[in-house]
């Protein structure tokens, strides 16, 4: 059965904006996707790293009638968004598993009642291939109660996607046993394959008249990309990145920048950044040079304990001394909303071209000019497809692996470009026709012959890294 209809027609979504959220306006298209959504369509949404994307499903869950679940690959990120709920004084909830024996009673109790109170349920896609949830969001339809179905990070439905997990796919359950109720899915980062993908697999191709797409730039002005050159033999990055750093702090404490952020109450050493690494020793290794330099700077990775990342992560939100940087192991700070990110380092290649972009986009948030670096190297590039291939080996997933070393392909051809706009690649990359426009943010705008000397001089042999990756000299480096 449908969700009880209520006529969304008079509802001042403006209001339920400045009262619920204490946001003032909709950034642009927000206040076209909530109205789809309200207006009962499927809703694809695809829009840069930072938009406002769970506004989107968040606004018309607190209009509607009913109850409405949100799948979400990251723990980091429903953690963030009900906490903020919370606070705005919203019923949301999460379940997955971090949640406590207490808690998850409670939730199952009120969606066992078919009329819950919670207005936003939070789930991991895991959770939503056991049959107990499947029966009890059954009932919870049974009595018009379930009104949508928002998925976040619906790249990861795709075999052909950066990130492809398995249960993202049994997803395709949702439209097979509630025909009517509406599904909204969420993108930073899918190409036109993926995107034809993910509709296709819940089912809202099927039925285009219902479905309202809204696939926004991936562009991101603020952000000053660039690829820094390097090779194994010499090794320049930590010294590289100490004298990037120190010159960003001995900026801020000189002059009047220094009395403008005294007034302010900021430390001048606190540029807040994360540097992706993809090894843990390396992880580990790193975060303590740096630390021993005198920049504060912590290790985050899935080895550590549960309370020694909660508290790094609560303490670098809090811009504490000591945590300006967190040195992690990939996909670190996806879904954590911290808004002064100042730059992002990525020490090795990421696994895909989307995976970096995602990642860079931790940076920013707030709209300022932000930095974002990759080192790259031809050594690197035979590690991670090594890897990528390994990983594959072990899992099965064939489509899924040729997907990967085809993004993987695209990352090292963008890395190796020294001849176009880092901004026009990206979005290019992500199937836009349109050239976006680049401030001198990126660093073939900034200086195209300088890029040019600096990936000659910065880069091993082609041939010889590719003989040496004949005798396995590049493998098992990263953990995998
Ligand atoms: N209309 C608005 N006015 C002001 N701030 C907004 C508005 N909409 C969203 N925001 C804020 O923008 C920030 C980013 O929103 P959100 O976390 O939803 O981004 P996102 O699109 O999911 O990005 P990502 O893919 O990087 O996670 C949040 O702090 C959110 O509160």
């Amino acid at each position: 059965m449908p969700p009880l209809s209520r006529s969304n027609s008079c509802v001042d979504i403006d209001y339920t904006l400045r009262r619920q959220f204490n946001k003032r306006e909709f950034r642009p298209q927000q206040r076209e996707i909530i109205t789809a959504a309200l207006d009962g369509k499927d809703v694809f949404v695809q829009a840069a790293t930072s938009f406002g994307k769970s506004l989107c499903f968040q606004l018309p869950a607190c209009i509607d009638h009913g109850i409405t679940i949100v799948v979400s690959p990251l723990l980091s990120l429903m953690m963030n968004q009900v906490e903020q709920l919370r606070a705005a004084g919203i019923d949301a909830s999460s379940l997955n598993s971090n949640t406590l024996p207490q808690e998850r009673d409670r939730i199952n109790k009120d969606l066992a009642t078919g009329h819950p109170r919670t207005r936003l349920l939070y789930v991991t896609p895991e959770l939503c291939s056991l049959d107990g949830f499947r029966n009890r969001l059954k009932l919870v339809y049974d009595q018009c109660e379930l009104t949508r179905v928002a998925i976040d990070e619906a790249h990861c439905i795709s075999e052909w996607g950066h990130d492809f997990r398995k249960d993202f796919k049994r997803l395709s359950w949702f439209r097979e046993t509630f025909p009517d109720v509406p599904i909204m899915c969420l993108t930073a980062t899918a190409n036109p394959l993926v995107r034809d993908d993910i509709l296709s697999t819940l089912g809202l191709s099927a039925t285009p008249e219902r479905l309202r797409s809204f696939v926004m730039t991936a562009h991101r002005p603020n952000l000053h990309l660039e690829i820094r050159y390097t090779k194994d033999q010499e090794d320049s990055r930590l010294s590289d990145f100490l004298a990037w750093i120190r010159g960003v702090h001995a900026r801020r404490t000189a002059g009047p920048r220094k009395t403008e952020l005294a007034a302010q109450g900021e430390r001048p050493d606190n540029v807040p950044g994360i540097i992706y690494t993809i090894s843990r020793d390396e992880c580990e290794s790193l975060a303590h040079q740096l630390a021993q330099e005198g920049i504060g700077a912590r290790p985050f990775h899935a080895k550590l304990s549960k309370e020694a990342k909660e508290q790094t992560l609560a303490r670098w939100v809090a811009n504490e001394p000591g945590y300006d940087i967190i040195v992690a192991t990939t996909a670190f700070g996806m879904g954590i909303d911290k808004e002064n990110v100042r730059f992002v380092v990525h020490w090795r290649l990421p696994k895909s071209f989307e995976g970096y972009y995602q990642e860079a986009g931790r940076a920013g948030r707030d709209g300022h000019a932000s930095y974002c670096f990759l080192y790259y190297s031809r050594e690197d590039l035979q590690r991670v497809q090594g890897m990528v291939r390994r990983g594959a080996a072990r899992e099965g997933t064939a489509a899924s692996c040729e997907a990967q070393l085809r993004s993987l392909q695209a990352l090292a051809l963008y890395c190796e470009d020294v001849t176009r706009c880092r901004h026009a690649q990206i979005c290019r990359y992500f199937g836009e026709a349109d050239t976006p426009h680049c401030d001198f943010a990126c660093d073939w705008h900034k200086d195209a012959q300088d890029l040019l000397r600096r990936q000659r001089r910065g880069l091993a042999d082609e041939e010889w890294v590719s003989t040496q990756a004949e005798y396995g000299l590049y493998d098992g480096y990263y953990d995998e």
